[in-house]
């Protein structure tokens, strides 16, 4: 696949007539009305309204993402660390409870969403050096042979496809902006894989995603250790490295940016400020969208699982949750509120779940 000409060639926009369901997706899974041009589109928040960024929870979000603080704050031995374990009576671990997983699914297919940072990979502090073990690349090839498995990024499509190397998943960049199918069609389940490119719902901003990202990377130039990355239909405006009494000329640069941009909102990250369309659009649509996609949405003998560890992932928690659709695994190493039904700890228990899947695929075949 060429990568590079999917980000500058024509977005595959469906060519369906407005208020027909595309690729079978119904009109509720569109992000804005299918009967109206891109500038009626709803916003989730009133234009110009910065409402998160002016207050002072701002900086606490800024200061509570860091896993830095996490692990200053809570014992090094987490096993022994009560509130741990404690929260854990809420999220039991997904690798105690295999069988649990394991008999709800009996009779199903497992349909497996991954997130990427912090998931498959460790968190690093330098975002292009965010690389997943062969060991886990091995495992996520494995799965995805049995189980329809897809990525679902705040990444750009393109990036995250090379960290993974694997050509027969489904992903899902710019938390889930950018909708590609297996270019390697997958073997052994009996879905048929849908390939290239499958939906773009944000590719109207991309001129406006652009002028923002070239004017943050030069307001915030000389701000030591920021970051700014550019993830197609999102700007990602990293303080990991960037001395903690400088956050708030961060936080200045993405507000004064944000003013001019009615059209764009904020979430906050893993120590990152995450810029991206108002549209409703986040991880839980694209879930939705490619369960529909592969004829796998309102089925009972489907269960759905997401493993994520960040806010973005708590969209796809909740779409699942909601639904009483599947299960949501919350990657964490501290006690966090989340809509997910299972813990784990870190990518190496992930990679052990995954590897626990196929063994429970190999054996109720
Ligand atoms: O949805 P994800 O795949 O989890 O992507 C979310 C963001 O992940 C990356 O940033 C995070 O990981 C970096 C590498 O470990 C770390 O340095 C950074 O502090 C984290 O926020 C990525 O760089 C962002 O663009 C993604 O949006």
């Amino acid at each position: 696949m060429d990568l590079k000409a999917t980000h500058s060639a024509p977005i595959l926009t469906d060519p369906t007539p407005i208020g027909k369901p595309r690729l079978g997706i119904h009109d509720s899974l569109l992000p804005y009305a299918s009967s109206g041009v891109f500038s009626q589109a709803p916003f989730l928040k009133k234009p110009g309204l910065l409402d998160d960024v002016r207050s002072t929870s701002w900086l606490d979000a800024m200061k509570s993402s860091s896993p830095r603080n996490v692990l200053k704050n809570n014992a090094t031995d987490l096993s022994n660390d009560v509130a741990y374990r404690n929260w854990m009576i809420k999220y039991p671990s997904a690798l105690a409870s295999i069988e649990q997983i394991a008999n709800n699914a009996k009779g199903k297919r497992i349909a497996l969403f991954l997130d990427y940072d912090g998931t498959l990979s460790p968190i690093v502090d330098n975002p292009d050096h965010a690389f997943m073990s062969n060991a886990m690349r091995a495992a996520v090839r494995n799965v995805a042979k049995y189980i329809p498995t897809a990525i679902i990024s705040g990444r750009s499509c393109e990036k995250v496809h090379k960290f993974v190397g694997l050509k027969e998943l489904y992903y899902a960049g710019s938390h889930g902006m950018d909708i590609m199918g297996p270019v390697q069609p997958p073997t052994d389940h009996r879905i048929e894989a849908i390939e290239g490119n499958l939906y773009q719902p944000a590719s109207e901003f991309l001129p406006m995603i652009n002028e923002v990202f070239v004017s943050l990377v030069e307001i915030t130039k000389d701000i030591e250790g920021a970051k700014v990355e550019d993830n197609k239909f999102c700007v990602s405006v990293h303080y990991r490295n960037v001395d903690e009494k400088n956050w708030t000329m961060v936080a200045q640069c993405v507000e004064d940016t944000l003013k001019n941009y009615p059209r764009l909102r904020l979430t906050h990250g893993r120590m990152v400020l995450e810029i991206r369309p108002v549209l409703k659009w986040d991880k839980g649509k694209a879930v939705e969208f490619l369960l529909e996609s592969l004829g796998l949405s309102n089925c009972d003998d489907v269960l759905p699982i997401y493993v994520g560890d960040d806010r973005t992932d708590e969209d796809a928690f909740k779409f699942l949750r909601e639904g009483s659709l599947g299960y949501g695994i919350l990657v964490t190493p501290a006690p966090k509120e989340s809509s997910a039904y299972y813990s784990l700890r870190d990518p190496s228990e992930v990679m052990e779940f995954i590897n626990l899947l196929v063994m429970h695929k190999k054996s109720v075949p």
